[in-house]
């Protein structure tokens, strides 16, 4: 129904908007943008709620499935965007300012973005093929609390081909975590190259998977994570991570901020024992 009053519009107002200029084609063209991107999000949501039976708030594996419908197509779109731009805040040159280094190390940098909201770049070398962490952070995501005690369940909510998943992610609310438990959705992507990979994603809303009671929801950014292999050596990967996330809830900034890069380091550190392990 909507598409089909805003065609009619369209038809009816195009001899008029062709002569439009300055200003007022700007805003016809933003107008225009919002339009579709609300359609896009009805589409995503029907599907979603559809594809995944979830009018409860636990999706069982075998209610996924990997069906390669028309509107999976935004949900790639939407990974594949959030990937661009956090690609290209890690580009930037200008602006990251130190944070901490640890003795083995493994460094933060942080920026201001426009609106205020700091993200968080660390660097690391870890002792693993870049195989091994794609295996790890891709692959084997829904695995991630048995190693991260920061994170209390994963859950791939859906399979979009091999290199979308849509994911519900809980933080733990530990004593560590002055920021408490947290829930997210997010959309994640993976490309994967011969000697590198590039995770990245961002949060998503969907009706069929509202805030639950007693969580708050937060929100990724755009963000990534970049492990390349080292030149000399494969069995070394460097690691990027842009950490890009508005931890929501009433905390004053200075708070969050101290929070996010200790949980970047934290991360890291059962990162490096797990990989121990294996
Ligand atoms: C400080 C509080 C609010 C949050 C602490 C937990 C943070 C560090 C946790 C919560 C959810 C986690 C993310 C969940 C899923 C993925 C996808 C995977 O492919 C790479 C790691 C990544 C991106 C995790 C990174 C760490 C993460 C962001």
């Amino acid at each position: 129904m909507l598409p089909a009053v805003v065609k009619l519009c369209c038809g009816i107002s195009y001899p008029h908007i062709r002569n439009i200029a300055g200003l007022q084609r700007t805003a016809m063209a933003v107008i225009g943008q919002e339009i579709t991107h609300l359609q896009q999000w009805g589409q995503i949501q029907n599907h979603v709620r559809q594809q995944t039976g979830l009018n409860h708030n636990e999706a069982k594996p075998e209610d996924i499935k990997p069906v390669p419908a028309k509107e999976d197509q935004l949900c790639v779109r939407h990974g594949q965007e959030a990937m661009r731009k956090a690609l290209s805040i890690l580009e930037e040159k200008e602006g990251w300012k130190f944070e901490v280094a640890e003795s083995n190390g493994d460094a933060i940098c942080s920026k201001v973005m426009p609106g205020g909201r700091k993200v968080f770049r660390l660097e690391a070398v870890l002792d693993a093929s870049v195989d091994e962490l794609y295996n790890l952070l891709f692959v084997r995501v829904e695995e991630m609390h048995q190693w991260n005690p920061s994170i209390q369940q994963i859950k791939v909510l859906k399979r979009i081909g091999p290199q979308t998943v849509v994911t519900h992610e809980v933080s733990t609310g530990t004593a560590g975590n002055v920021i408490g438990q947290r829930d997210f959705l997010s959309v994640r992507r993976s490309c994967k190259q011969k000697s590198s990979v590039y995770l990245g994603g961002a949060a998503v809303q969907l009706e069929s998977f509202p805030p639950q009671a007693g969580f708050v929801r937060a929100e990724n950014g755009p963000s990534c994570i970049v492990i390349q292999a080292l030149d000399d050596d494969s069995t070394k990967s460097r690691f990027t991570w842009l950490l890009n996330m508005d931890a929501k809830g009433w905390l004053p900034k200075s708070v969050v901020n101290q929070a996010l890069p200790r949980a970047q380091l934290d991360f890291t550190r059962h990162l490096r024992k797990r990989l121990s392990l294996s």
